[in-house]
């Protein structure tokens, strides 16, 4: 009998697994598979190219799907289906429909959905966090204010920062990695204005151990994000909590770091001396005000906080040290053509002065070939390849302007790389010429534009109201790193890359540059 019970107690064991995910499959593709309405062109099928053979093509070279959708679909003003990383799929609008797409109510086509899809934080930090994110329109509400406040220990902060990464020796040039540095130097500089100083004296982000574990949060939250975009939606509840297990021992380190500033501004904000002349002017004391007075459960928690606090990392350190990392390539690499050292150089004195000068707007508006140097930067080298991603959340689905019905559940988006590369619209323009935009009127067909200004032909920060609030901050962050590493440093590629930038790749949709790349600098004598 004891036998018995055991042999049925195995073999329900070993069934029940299977069971499962053979429901889930088939409740998945009989009631949730998006149904795409028949009129959308499915990319291959008029070229004569199997779905599976694009498949292939967009895991080994993502560009040329891209290429093929933009030249034969986008351009014509049509959209199309295209297979994008792991098991999914995207419908593509064309450049035509952005400021429809732009324009449509959250409560039809919805960017926080589309989010929520693609860094998957309901998995990595918890569903709150996902659903309720009020930190960033804290952050978006406070950011520009707080950053006038805080040029100066911005600068600061990327002053100490290169010195401590670059080193200061004028005689000996030194060989270092580039991408390590720039996340250290972004690390940095950002956590000061996230965290601002410590009432008590030592500023967190001086705490190199403190940024390291930032960023181990974000690496995990990446690979939590990466593992499930390559796992079926409906697998998701079971394979994120186990995608995830990594994630509660990083935000317990991160946690302990951040203990005695949540303790000593929680403290300030109980006895109401928050409220003097001494208020913290930083993000960090935005969230804590706004999360006493309007989630006054999450504010007792130190762990509620620092989830917060490492949402905003994300947004806030990820993209931008990929932008700097692409930044100071091109900075060197154009050196050789258009003397861009130097020509910066010159640009620093003029806006600075020969001392350290008072950094404010004006001074950041002045820097226009640094400027240009960003636009042209994130033009030929952004991250992302698609962009305004949304998810149709309309149970009906939506109706785009080219007839098409974008059925409840499909991601959609615009091509980012091909649009800021379009012949139509750039000379020569898969060239890097970092004063493209600085060029004065009607020496090249090029737009004069700013870094922060998004247009159908710059999308890196994706476009319309939901266009990236950071940008201001990444402007300033990059503009003082290049002002300060240009003034003080002499820089240079490795002999062995012979003066070439060493190029970016592009794979699972993203354009990334080469992480193992190094350059040389040596300290400028006074
Ligand atoms: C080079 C660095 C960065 C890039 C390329 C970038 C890019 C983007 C993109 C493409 C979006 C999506 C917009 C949309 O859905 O239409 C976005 C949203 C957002 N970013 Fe950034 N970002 C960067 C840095 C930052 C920084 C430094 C912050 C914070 C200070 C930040 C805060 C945000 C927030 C709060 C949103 C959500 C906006 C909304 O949904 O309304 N980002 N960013």
């Amino acid at each position: 009998m004891d036998g018995l019970y055991h042999l049925m107690v195995y073999i329900l064991q070993r069934a029940i697994l299977p069971v499962i995910l053979i429901g889930i499959t088939i409740y998945y593709f009989f009631f949730r598979h998006v149904r795409y309405p028949r009129n959308l062109p499915r990319l291959g099928a008029e070229e004569g190219i199997s779905w599976e053979d694009i498949k292939k093509k967009f895991e080994s070279d993502c560009l040329s799907v891209f290429e093929m959708a933009y030249q034969n679909y986008s351009k014509k003003d049509r959209s199309v289906l295209i297979p994008v990383f792991g098991p999914n799929e995207e419908i593509l609008l064309p450049p035509s429909a952005l400021n429809w797409l732009c324009k449509q109510p959250d409560s039809q086509i919805s960017s926080l959905a589309a989010q929520i899809d693609a860094i998957q934080l309901g998995y990595s930090l918890g569903n709150k966090y996902a659903y309720d994110p009020w930190g960033g329109y804290v952050t978006k509400a406070a950011l520009n204010s707080i950053m006038e406040y805080s040029y100066e220990a911005v600068y600061d902060e990327v002053r100490a920062a290169v010195d401590a990464c670059l080193g200061t020796d004028t005689d000996t040039w030194k060989e270092i990695e580039l991408f390590p540095t720039c996340r250290l130097i972004v690390g940095r500089a950002t956590q000061r204005l996230t965290l601002g100083d410590s009432p008590s004296g030592n500023p967190l982000c001086q705490d190199q151990d403190y940024i390291t574990s930032c960023y181990g949060v974000l690496d995990g939250m990446l690979e939590v994000a990466g593992y499930l975009a390559n796992t079926r939606r409906p697998f998701w509840p079971i394979f994120g909590p186990w995608a995830s297990r990594p994630m509660s021992k990083k935000i317990k380190d991160l946690v302990t770091h951040l203990k005695p500033l949540y303790e000593e501004r929680m403290g300030m904000i109980r006895k109401g001396t928050e409220a003097g002349s001494q208020t913290p002017r930083d993000i960090l004391q935005k969230i804590l005000s706004y999360a006493v007075k309007e989630r006054p459960q999450e504010a007792k928690s130190l762990d509620n906080i620092t989830r917060r606090i490492a949402v905003l990392n994300f947004g806030t350190m990820h993209q931008t040290t990929i932008t700097l990392h692409n930044l100071i390539l091109n900075l060197i690499g154009s050196d050789v053509e258009y003397d861009t050292i130097s020509a910066l150089r010159g640009e620093v004195r003029d806006v600075l002065g020969d001392g350290e000068g008072a950094w404010s707007k004006t001074v950041l508006n002045n820097m226009v070939h640094a400027d240009s140097l960003a636009r042209e930067t994130m033009r030929l080298h952004s991250f992302i390849g698609r962009t305004v991603q949304r998810l149709v959340i309309a149970p009906e689905g939506v109706v785009a302007p080219d007839g098409v019905r974008l059925p409840h559940g499909a991601m959609v988006s615009i091509l980012a790389h091909q649009a800021q590369t379009d012949p139509e619209t750039f000379e020569d323009p898969l060239t890097f010429q970092p004063f493209r935009f600085s060029r004065p009127r009607g020496q090249s067909k090029d737009v004069q534009s700013t870094f922060v200004s998004t247009s159908a032909s710059y999308l890196g920060f994706s476009h319309g109201r939901h266009a990236c609030p950071g940008r201001f901050l990444v402007d300033t962050e990059l503009k003082m790193i290049t002002a300060y590493l240009v003034r003080e440093y002499d820089l240079e590629f490795p002999e062995s890359y012979k003066k070439q930038r060493p190029q970016n790749q592009w794979f699972s949709g993203f354009g990334i540059p080469p992480l193992d790349a190094k350059i040389r600098i040596r300290r400028r004598k006074a």
